[in-house]
C-alpha cells in the first residue's frame, strides 16, 4: 500500500541529478523535513530513503505534538560526484523549484549534506525553508539542538536504567562526531560522561583528545561493552547480525533510520536492550525550528520545548511497560492517536 501522500521524481533541469520529494502526511499540517544530499549506488536507493525519511518525519512531529506533517527530500548524488559551487547552487534552485511548486503544503530543512547555508539559496526562490542563517531571517544551524534533545532523551532512559538522570560515570560510545555528533559529545563530556567514539573521518580523532575520549574503530565500537550506544551517523547501523553481538543495555542516539528493518526493534526487545526510537530521540532540531520559526517562540521557550523530550521518553518508557510492548510500539500509537485526532473519520477511512 501507498503511505504517502505525494512523491515527485524530478530530474532537475539545471544540476542534471535526481531531486526525489516524498511528502508522507500532511494530516497534522504542512509537512516538514529535511533535504538530504547524498551518494547512492542507485537514484531508487535515495527513493527508498525519502520513503522511510519521509515517514518518520510524520511520526518525529506527531511524537513531540507538533502540528507538522512529514516530508523529505532527497537529491541522489551517482557514487563519486563532486559538486562545485555553481552546480550546488543548481541543485539547490532545482530543489527550491519543486518545493515551491507544493504550493505551502511542506516546507524544506537541511539534512545531512546540507546546510543553512543552501537553505538561504533556496530562501531566494521559495518562502517554504526552514533553517536559513540567522542573519537572514531563519534559526540556523539545528544540530546544537538536535543534541540537546538525544541528551534529554539519555536522561529519561538513565532516571529509568539507573533511577537517576544524573550522566556521570556512565560509558557511552558514539558513533558518528559530525555536525550533531561532535555537539553530543561535548555536552557529555561535560557531563561527566567515560566517552567511547568513532567516525570514518580519521581527522575527527582530534576531537577525541581534545574531550579526553577513547577512539575505536567503526567496527569495534558497536559491540562496546558500553550503557549506552549511540548512533549518530548514518542509518541502518542495528541490523539482525549487529543486535545479536551488542553489549549495551541501550541504544539512543540522533541518526535517522537507525533500525536495518522494522522487526530490529523487538530483536533489541527480546534482549532486553531499550532502543528509544531514533525519531524521539533525534526530535530536538525539527522541534526548534518549527517552535521559533513557526510558532514565534523565543529561544528559552524552544529550549524548555527540546527539553521536554525528556518527558516524553519517560512516558513513552511508562506506557511500554505498563503494556508490555517496545518503545517503538508505544511511540507509534501516541503518534497514531494524535494523527487520528485530527483527521476527520471520513477521511481516515475513504469508502
Ligand atoms: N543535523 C540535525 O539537526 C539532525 C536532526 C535530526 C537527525 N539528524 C541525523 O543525525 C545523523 C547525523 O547528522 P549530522 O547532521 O551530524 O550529519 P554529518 O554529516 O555532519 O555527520 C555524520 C558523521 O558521521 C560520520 N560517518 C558516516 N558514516 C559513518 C560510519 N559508518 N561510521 C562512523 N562514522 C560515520 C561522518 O564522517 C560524519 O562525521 C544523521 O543520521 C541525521 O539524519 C540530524
Amino acid at each position: 500500500m501507498l503511505d504517502h501522500e505525494k512523491i515527485l521524481i524530478r530530474r532537475g533541469p539545471r544540476s542534471d541529478l535526481p531531486v526525489i520529494l516524498a511528502l508522507h502526511s500532511t494530516a497534522l499540517g504542512p509537512a516538514a523535513g529535511g533535504l538530504r544530499l547524498w551518494h547512492y549506488p542507485d537514484w531508487r536507493d535515495g527513493l527508498t530513503d525519502a520513503l522511510r525519511l519521509s515517514a518518520a518525519m510524520t511520526l518525529k512531529f506527531a511524537v513531540a505534538g507538533l502540528t507538522s506533517g512529514g516530508g523529505k527530500t532527497v537529491v541522489a548524488l551517482p557514487q563519486g560526484t563532486r559538486l562545485d559551487s555553481a552546480r550546488r547552487r543548481d541543485v539547490m534552485y532545482d530543489v527550491a523549484d519543486m518545493i515551491d511548486s507544493m504550493d505551502g503544503s511542506y516546507a524544506v530543512g537541511p539534512d545531512v549534506g546540507t546546510a543553512p547555508a543552501d537553505m538561504a539559496v533556496i530562501g531566494e526562490v521559495t518562502p517554504h525553508v526552514f533553517c536559513k542563517p540567522e542573519d537572514l531571517g531563519g534559526s540556523g544551524d539545528s544540530s546544537p539542538h538536535t543534541a540537546q534533545g538525544t541528551l534529554a532523551a539519555l536522561r529519561a532512559l538513565s532516571r529509568r536504567l539507573y533511577g537517576d538522570a544524573n550522566l556521570e560515570g556512565r560509558r557511552m560510545a558514539l558513533i558518528g562526531l559530525g555536525h550533531v555528533g561532535e555537539h553530543l559529545a561535548r555536552l557529555l563530556a561535560a557531563e561527566g560522561v567515560e566517552l567511547t567514539v568513532t567516525d570514518i573521518d580519521t581527522s575527527k580523532m582530534e576531537i577525541a583528545e581534545d574531550l579526553g575520549a577513547a577512539w575505536r574503530s567503526p567496527d569495534e565500537i558497536v559491540t562496546a561493552d558500553v550503557d549506552v550506544l549511540i548512533p549518530a551517523a548514518l542509518g541502518g547501523v542495528l541490523t539482525t547480525q549487529v543486535v545479536g553481538d551488542l553489549r549495551c543495555r541501550a541504544v539512543v542516539g540522533p541518526a535517522n533510520n537507525q533500525l536495518a528493518t522494522p522487526e530490529v526493534a523487538e530483536l533489541l526487545h527480546q534482549r532486553s536492550i531499550v532502543w528509544i526510537p531514533d525519531y524521539v530521540a533525534s526530535a530536538g532540531g525539527a522541534i526548534n525550528a518549527i517552535t521559533t520559526e513557526l510558532y514565534e517562540f523565543g529561544a528559552d521557550q524552544a529550549r524548555a520545548r527540546v527539553n521536554a523530550i525528556e518527558g516524553t521518553v519517560t512516558a513513552l518508557l511508562e506506557t511500554a511497560d505498563d503494556l508490555g510492548v517496545t518503545p517503538d510500539q508505544a511511540a507509534h500509537e501516541m503518534a497514531q492517536r494524535r494523527i487520528r485526532a485530527a483527521v476527520p473519520e471520513s477521511l481516515s477511512h475513504p469508502h
